[in-house]
């Protein structure tokens, strides 16, 4: 798998023509250049098939907008969100539209040492830009004077960052066979049952009402782990869900394919979800159209539904006027498994920043549970691993716009090892057995991709 695609043709006659323009030195001054054009080659395939260590893509669940993100122009890490609004509100005085591409991680503690690449919050602002919309497909290309230069040093810098991205294109082979060295259950079938348990008991003594306790499959390869490979066969699977894909450093990387928007906010217009409640797949259409008439009759599934469902209509209440349920307990169809869904719109009061609606959300009882004040220090004290970036937001924004996915169906990969995350809502009638069910289904896309079933 290739993509021949070259920037730098694309873009020197523009870089030419502005470094005649002007002496002046602009300390702070971003130079971004547009470009409307055609693309033979999927976004995807020409990000993964660039070797810069840092690089991102994502497509909406309706494939209708993708971004794929190569280099980096700007990079923020940061503690908190004014950290980060502060750090690209420059970007967005000159010009608001400017996406950036990123999210943060599910609580705010230290997380362990394989996550540590990624930070609490991290957006990044590439040095390529590609995007895909109804409009049709934009290259931009971006770079930031940090250092005081001149107009035409600045654009010598650009040309020479695309000319070395153009001479980092490889290819990589579209078979993926891994040699699985070691497998990890964090925690095993033993534990799981034993937090389940605990968690029950919990919820019995009415200190909880419903908690999301996650498990991970860590498996380690004999050699590093390609991200892209795993990404580009995952992408490859037919599945209603946004992909996303966020490389920090080479062989380090979050991705997946998360069926669940946490919201989508356009022209002060705000979409969101609530996802919870699942059953398999059939293995024919009778016995898939059984499962779906069991999980929207289950009482137990509907309550796990309806917590996740009460919460998001109370947000939206409090930030939005016009607040409409749009659907109601309709079922999602995965490759996998099935969910059920809720949808929401509204008009938000004011001109929120895209950060303040995702820590409004965030954690959604469809990942984290209630009360939700609570469930942030439960989780640590229930969960045998932190979960650094898993079932967090991460998605797109630019000053007024943005959508952020929930980062389930998910992994991190880091050198040799692949964590695999999935999770499952726990309330009063869950069973222990059934639950580790669940989460098995939600990881075997990653299965299916490495030919593990
Ligand atoms: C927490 C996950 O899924 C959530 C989303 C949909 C259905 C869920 C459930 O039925 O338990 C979970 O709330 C995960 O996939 O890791």
């Amino acid at each position: 798998m290739k993509s021949d695609f070259l920037f730098y043709p694309l873009f020197r006659e523009e870089i030419d023509r502005l470094s005649r323009n002007s002496g002046r030195k602009e300390a702070g001054y971003l130079l971004r250049i547009e470009n409307r054009t055609e693309l033979s080659d999927p976004i995807l395939d020409i990000i993964l098939s660039c070797q810069i260590p840092e690089k991102f893509y994502y497509s909406a669940r309706d494939d209708l907008f993708e971004l794929g993100g190569l280099g980096s122009a700007l990079n923020i890490e940061a503690a908190g969100e004014d950290e980060i609004l502060n750090g690209f509100s420059w970007l967005w005085d000159a010009d608001e539209t400017i996406p950036v591409f990123g999210g943060f991680s599910f609580d705010e503690e230290p997380s362990s040492p394989e996550w540590e690449p990624f930070g609490r919050f991290r957006f990044t602002l590439p040095l390529v830009e590609i995007r895909r919309s109804p409009e049709g497909v934009r290259i931009s290309v971006n770079c930031v004077n940090k250092k005081e230069m001149s107009r035409a040093q600045v654009c010598r810098e650009l040309a020479d960052a695309l000319q070395s991205l153009d001479a980092l294109t490889r290819n990589f082979p579209k078979e993926f066979q891994p040699a699985v060295a070691d497998r990890q259950l964090i925690p095993d079938k033993p534990q799981w049952n034993r937090m389940i348990k605990k968690a029950l008991r919990t919820i019995r003594e009415g200190e909880l009402k419903k908690i999301v306790l996650a498990r991970k499959k860590v498996i380690t390869h004999r050699d590093l782990w390609n991200p892209a490979q795993i990404i580009a066969s995952l992408s490859r699977i037919q599945e209603n869900s946004f992909t996303f894909f966020y490389q920090v450093d080479d062989g380090i990387a979050f991705l997946g394919r998360s069926p669940e928007r946490l919201f989508r906010m356009q022209n002060g217009q705000i979409l969101t979800e609530a996802i919870a409640g699942t059953r398999p797949r059939g293995k024919t259409p009778f016995d898939d159209q059984r499962l779906e008439a069991e999980l929207l009759s289950s009482p137990k599934e509907l309550e796990e539904h309806r917590f996740v469902a009460g919460f998001i209509e109370a947000g939206m209440n409090r930030l939005c006027a016009d607040v409409r349920m749009e659907s109601r307990e309709e079922i999602l169809k995965l490759q996998n498994v099935q969910h059920i869904v809720t949808r929401f719109s509204g008009r938000a009061h004011s001109s929120f920043s895209p950060l303040s609606v995702a820590a409004a959300f965030h954690p959604t009882p469809a990942v984290g549970g209630l009360p939700q004040e609570e469930i942030r220090s439960c989780l640590r004290r229930h969960e045998p691993f932190r979960r650094g970036w898993y079932a967090a937001p991460i998605g797109w924004m630019n000053r007024r716009n943005a959508e952020f996915a929930v980062g389930i169906r998910s992994a991190l990969v880091n050198g040799k090892a692949l964590h695999i995350f999935a999770g499952a809502g726990i309330v009063s009638q869950s069973n222990a057995h059934a639950e580790w069910s669940e989460t098995e289904k939600k990881m075997d896309n990653f299965a299916a991709i490495m030919k593990e079933r």
